[in-house]
């Protein structure tokens, strides 16, 4: 079985900070997220920087985007996004513009399950249009009210559809072995990499541990 991915959320609004995480951590991950809040704050620039800077590196936009799917997302891709995000709860028309403008740069597409109250039967439909990547996702405030993706991750996982399975929402060196081991093949950790002493650290002990798992 291919190993899990490990996908660094960037969301720091500082552009220079952003950078510079990523250099840190670039040698123990695999694709660049920049955070929803990091890509409303600086915009395409950022995408055209961060590919020039990691070109091996894939580079997920956190667009979430929730209507005018094609419209949105396709400046995104020209500029070097491999995967956008767009939530399931906007439908599939706008999930479906998403994917059309994916295709047109041969790249790909998330959907985000986060705050979808029918999970499964937007997994399974997000799957049918195309969608390469479905993410469980437990976001900052949901977190912060005690919530975490761990059950949804496994309802997800026993669909066992044609499609990768990425997993967010606080995972950290105590849970991340748990995830790969429910079927996650790709891990996103965001402020257990870049709220620790050390990122770099923190980035190749999260590494060896998906490796492991
Ligand atoms: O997507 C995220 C959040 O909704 C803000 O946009 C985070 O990047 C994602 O939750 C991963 O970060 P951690 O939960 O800190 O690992």
């Amino acid at each position: 079985m291919a190993k899990a991915l490990i996908q660094l959320a960037i969301d720091s609004l500082d552009v220079n900070a952003s950078l510079s995480l990523a250099a840190a951590a670039a040698p123990y991950v695999d694709i660049f997220e920049i955070g929803t809040p990091c890509i409303k704050h600086n915009g395409i620039a950022l995408v055209k920087e961060m590919k020039r800077r990691f070109p091996n590196k894939l580079l997920l936009v956190d667009l979430k985007t929730m209507d005018a799917g094609e419209y949105e997302a396709t400046p995104f891709y020209a500029a070097g996004a491999d995967i956008c995000t767009v939530l399931g709860v906007s439908g599939l028309a706008t999930i479906g513009g998403v994917i059309k403008a994916a295709k047109k740069y041969n790249a790909e597409v998330q959907v985000d399950l986060i705050n979808v109250p029918d999970k499964i039967a937007c997994a399974r439909a997000s799957a049918q249009a195309g969608a390469q990547i479905i993410g469980v996702h437990t976001g900052l405030d949901a977190q912060a009210a005690g919530q975490s993706p761990f059950a949804d991750m496994q309802t997800v996982a026993r669909l066992g559809l044609p499609m990768r399975l990425s997993v967010a929402g606080g995972i950290k060196q105590s849970t991340v072995q748990d995830v790969v081991r429910a079927g996650a093949t790709i891990v996103v950790v965001g402020a257990a990499i870049y709220g620790a002493p050390s990122p770099a650290a923190a980035a190749s002990e999260i590494r060896q541990l998906v490796d492991a798992a």
